[in-house]
């Protein structure tokens, strides 16, 4: 069985939306193993947020009564978010699915695993050899695994299972310090379960801008068991006649190797990163060009690259080649391939000059561009003076409103030109006030202009923005 197409698209995530209508009438072969749709609908942003809103909802009784409002929490049915969420994601992966399977005549869905056995050809798991004048390699990542004992039981899940289970669990263990434990630990602290948390490192999010990784250190901290500089040695079931039910005990290490005793848990969520799906595809065997972590190496075209040069007709985008693990650049880089591959003009190059991310917590993080340490370093290599602000949510009229104790907008600028290096939010939507910093830093806007270049609507949460601008005092 073998068949050749005009485009192969392995992975159906944001790969999937680089079909135009300049794909009609020409012959195109999605390669999907997995669930159509890929990580971010499925098992990623989607739901994971779909779950953020209502665990913040059951938390506002307790934030409420600060402000002297008392209200009560009845009951936090997990059944019915869980089945509100899957309802519609499942859905939406049928109907996508159906599309391109049954509907656009011009497309062939293979709903298989595939292996590369040559830069545009592949092999499906059964048998069927698939060749293409152009490739796109947007096969994505996967949750690394941990190796130690008892990671196989049934108790211990990934981000990729974590969300269906029946019940919540009364206790959760969460191994890692980075986004997905944080999300999760959030969720699931906020709607009552006893949240452990076991980072091996000295803070949570130790990648962020130190301020805000210390800060939100401590605000989780305030929140759930946060277990510092500590490894898990062994996961075991706590009744050995059934180990596949009941609860588990996790056993602890601390940052000398020294026994750091145990937490007994319901279920365990390992979240210690994703590696890309290189391997499994077998893009390296093929001559393909790979970073030391594994992600496929591609140009600022986001042409793969193969002894350095670009593999002819092989593109790659989104997590399995993307330094950054985000949607948001995966679509970006999705619409650089789309564009590339049907031009005649020149190409185009992605632009990654400026990302933000933002982390769904309590308190929700948000960031762009160089962290204090990172803005120093350039600082000193351009001969300009660093100037930072930080500026509390708590010095505004409606942070005075919402009694806010813990957010901040900390800004980081060029001091001589205004240049803003920088912009890392803790706090009350922190996601969304971020979003007119990013839109200055990439049109050049310096952080003088954008104070007093405009009006700030009063007494809005974004005068904090406002604020942290003017007391860079940079005067440009
Ligand atoms: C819990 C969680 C929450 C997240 N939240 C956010 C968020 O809030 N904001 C954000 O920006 N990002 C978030 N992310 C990251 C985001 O989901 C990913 O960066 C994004 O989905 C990557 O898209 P992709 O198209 O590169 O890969 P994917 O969407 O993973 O698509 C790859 C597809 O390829 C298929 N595949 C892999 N190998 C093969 C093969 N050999 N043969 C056939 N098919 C194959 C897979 O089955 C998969 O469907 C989150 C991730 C997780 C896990
Ligand atoms: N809101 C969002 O945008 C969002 C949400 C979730 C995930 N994501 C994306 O998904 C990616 C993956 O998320 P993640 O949290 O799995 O990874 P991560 O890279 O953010 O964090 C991994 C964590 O695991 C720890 N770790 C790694 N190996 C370990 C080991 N052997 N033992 C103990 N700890 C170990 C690391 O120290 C780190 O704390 C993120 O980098 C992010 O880009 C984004």
């Amino acid at each position: 069985m073998s068949s050749h197409h005009d485009l192969v698209i392995v992975g159906s995530g944001s790969g999937n939306s680089i079909l135009g209508p300049e794909w009609d009438g020409r012959s195109v072969a999605i390669v999907e193993g997995g669930t159509f749709g890929g990580t971010c609908l499925n098992v990623g942003c989607i739901p994971t947020k779909m779950f953020v809103y209502p665990a913040g909802l059951a938390a506002v009784p307790a934030e409420a009564a600060r402000l002297g409002v008392d209200l009560t929490r009845d009951a936090v049915h997990w059944q019915r978010i869980r089945d509100r969420i899957f309802g519609r994601v499942d859905a939406i992966s049928a109907n996508g699915r159906a599309y391109r399977d049954v509907e656009q005549k011009n497309v062939t869905l293979y709903g298989e695993h595939a292996r590369m056995t040559g830069p545009r050809e592949l092999v499906t798991d059964s048998g069927r050899t698939v060749t293409a004048d152009a490739v796109v390699i947007a096969a994505g990542s996967r949750p690394r695994e941990l190796p130690v004992p008892g990671a196989a039981l049934p108790q211990v899940h990934s981000s990729d299972t974590i969300m269906r289970i029946p019940h919540p669990p009364r206790r959760l263990v969460i191994v890692g310090g980075g986004y997905v434990a944080a999300e999760f630990a959030a969720i699931f602290h906020q709607i009552g379960v006893a949240v452990t948390q076991v980072v091996r490192g000295t803070t949570l999010l130790r990648d962020l801008d130190e301020t805000i990784a210390d800060r939100f250190t401590r605000a989780a901290r305030d929140q759930w068991d946060v277990r510092l500089g500590t490894e898990i040695t062994a996961i075991a079931p706590i009744d050995e006649e059934h180990p596949g039910t009941g609860p588990v005990r996790v056993s602890l290490m601390d940052a000398e190797d020294r026994d750091a005793g145990h937490v007994d848990a319901d279920l365990v969520l390992i979240a210690v990163g994703r590696i890309p799906n290189t391997d499994r595809l077998g893009a390296g065997a093929v001559g393909l060009d790979l970073h030391h972590d594994g992600r496929l190496r591609v140009d600022q075209f986001q042409r793969v690259l193969a002894a350095g040069r670009p593999a002819p007709g092989v593109w790659a985008l989104g997590d399995i080649c993307s330094e950054y693990q985000l949607k948001h650049v995966a679509n970006h880089e999705a619409r650089v391939v789309a564009h590339n591959l049907t031009t005649t003009g020149s190409l185009l190059a992605s632009d990654h000059r400026f990302v933000p991310s933002a982390v769904f917590t309590h308190p929700q993080l948000a960031q762009v561009g160089m962290t204090e340490a990172q803005a120093r370093s350039h600082c000193a290599a351009v001969g300009q003076d660093l100037a930072v602000a930080v500026q509390d949510y708590g010095s505004t009229a409606y942070g005075w409103a919402m009694e806010d104790r813990t957010g901040i907008v900390k800004l980081l600028a060029e001091r001589g030109t205004g240049r803003i290096l920088g912009a890392h939010l803790l706090g009350h939507e922190a996601s969304m006030l971020i979003q007119p910093l990013v839109q200055a830093m990439h049109t050049g806007l310096p952080a003088h202009r954008m104070a007093r270049g405009q009006y700030w609507i009063h007494p809005a949460l974004t005068e904090v923005v406002e604020n942290a601008l003017l007391n860079l005092h940079t005067g440009a």
